[in-house]
């Protein structure tokens, strides 16, 4: 079982402690959750043994764009679980391989990124992975279990930028084999295409090999786990360490995180969901995990939360039992964010989520500027000057809400105006503060069911 329960007694008499934790260091056990697509080699008594003794995983991360998506959080999950069994881990940011560009999983060539753009993505891209593991540790990592060997960040860049193209083909170079380097899928299912496969994507996993020997003689990192897309990368870099001879290393894989019609969520399919704020942002994260279907609910939260699976079952229990609480979608959602977004974001989500949900002044009054403009995405901005004895007419005249004073008279009289979620069928009432304007200076108009006008009252 990848949670262990100790019993922990606490006094000499009865007071007994039941603490859930992850085991310490059988990171193998990651495949109950669903987390490991395979392991190369295969698992053995002397992998094991060795895991449990505190070790070294990496995992890369090429900065393509400017954020990580959910896809590559499943891979930093899988290096959390590592971080709290005790191990050793490294974030390398591929400052130099994204400018190769990875065929992996790729039908055509990569287009060549400016350098420029490859360094701003990486530091966002650091960011992103240092926020994680900070959340993690600040709000999900219960304290009392001792302290987590911080994440390290390498960029590859600084060992490539270093050494010289013929120092590098005249000694990493020897140790590939072209035949192995062919059989890969990435380079066959390129290779009787129509482009083809360049020579510098060709050369993508003798970089990424390298990438491990360096890692491997530096922090004495013998393990790396990536995507099932990396597989074959993975063993690029297995094969040149044990060609010189050195400690047996070993590459864990996680299955890869798709949509509905089955394609791999990231960058290159173009449906990606971003983890840096302002490409997704919390409020869209949280509602992403709030939308997955009831049927796949269990296995994300196995995969994207750290629950203990006995939670996980008394959480699909209540909501089996009662399905539209959604209580393991919110718990998903919760958790996700959380991790991403840490504190301040998740309550975001919330704030939003209550005030487009439950429908009330009140949740409107607590939304901040900010998150008023995202929750009525689309809503039409207006500054108006607080007069004394303003009425309802008056108000949605100046905000433009109507063509005429005719149609605002007849649809507000038919119902067809809210003002702050509740309807207004007076026109003549003069506004007053609470109830048609909130205490942040803001009334929220909706005309019909899908015009919203968003007025900031300033004195
Ligand atoms: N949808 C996904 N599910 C699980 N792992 C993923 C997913 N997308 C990427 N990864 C993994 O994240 C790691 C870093 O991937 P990277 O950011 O370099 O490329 P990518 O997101 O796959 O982008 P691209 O679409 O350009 O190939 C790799 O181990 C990769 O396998
Ligand atoms: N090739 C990986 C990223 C990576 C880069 C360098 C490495 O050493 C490891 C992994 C990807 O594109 O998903």
């Amino acid at each position: 079982m990848i949670i262990c329960v100790l019993n922990r007694i606490c006094s000499a008499r009865t007071c007994k402690v039941v603490i859930q934790r992850y085991c310490a260091s059988n990171v193998l056990k990651l495949n109950e959750r669903g987390l490991l697509q395979d392991v190369f080699p295969p698992p053995s008594l002397a992998l094991q043994k060795l895991l449990s003794q505190p070790q070294c995983f990496y995992a890369g991360f090429d900065p393509t764009a400017d954020s990580l998506h959910i896809g590559n959080l499943l891979v930093l999950m899988t290096m959390l679980h590592c971080q709290r069994a005790g191990h050793q881990t490294i974030a390398l940011i591929g400052g130099a391989t994204a400018l190769i560009g990875d065929p992996s999983g790729k039908s055509s060539e990569r287009i060549a990124l400016p350098e420029e753009n490859v360094k701003e993505n990486t530091n966002v891209i650091g960011e992103n992975i240092t926020r994680i593991f900070q959340n993690h540790q600040k709000y999900i990592w219960e304290k009392n279990r001792g302290p987590l060997k911080p994440v390290k960040l390498v960029n590859n860049a600084d060992w490539y930028n270093n050494v010289s193209i013929t120092k590098f083909l005249s000694t990493a170079g020897r140790h590939f084999r072209v035949g192995a380097m062919l059989s890969r899928n990435s380079v066959q299912s390129r290779i009787n295409s129509e482009s083809g496969i360049s020579f510098t994507e060709f050369s993508y996993q003798v970089l990424q090999g390298y990438d491990w020997l360096h890692l491997l003689q530096k922090y004495k990192c013998r393990f790396q786990i990536g995507g099932s897309d990396q597989m074959g990368n993975i063993v690029s870099g297995h094969e040149l360490i044990s060609r010189m001879g050195l400690e047996e290393v070993f590459g864990l894989t996680i299955p890869l995180v798709t949509n509905e019609a089955g394609s791999k969520l990231g960058k290159t399919a173009g449906n990606a969901v971003w983890i840096t704020p302002s490409k997704t942002s919390p409020y869209e994260l949280y509602q992403f995990f709030m939308r997955v279907k009831d049927s796949e609910v269990e296995q994300l939260l196995k995969l994207f939360t750290f629950c203990s699976t006995d939670e996980i079952s008394t959480i699909m229990e209540k909501q089996t039992n009662k399905p539209e609480s959604r209580v393991a979608h919110r718990k998903l959602a919760q958790q996700v964010t959380l991790l991403v977004h840490g504190e301040n974001g998740l309550k975001s989500a919330e704030r939003i989520t209550e005030a487009l949900y439950s429908k009330s002044a009140d949740s409107l009054a607590r939304l901040q500027p900010s998150e008023l403009n995202e929750t009525f995405r689309g809503a039409t901005m207006v500054d108006i000057l607080l007069e004394p004895a303003t009425s309802v007419l008056d108000m949605v005249m100046k905000a433009n809400c109507f063509a005429n004073e005719n149609d605002a008279r007849r649809i507000i009289l038919a119902g067809g105006l809210h003002i702050n979620q509740v309807k207004c069928t007076d026109y003549t009432e003069i506004l007053s503060l609470g109830r048609h304007i909130l205490p942040n200076g803001i009334s929220l108009i909706r005309v019909g069911k899908k015009h919203y006008y968003i007025i900031k009252w300033m004195s």
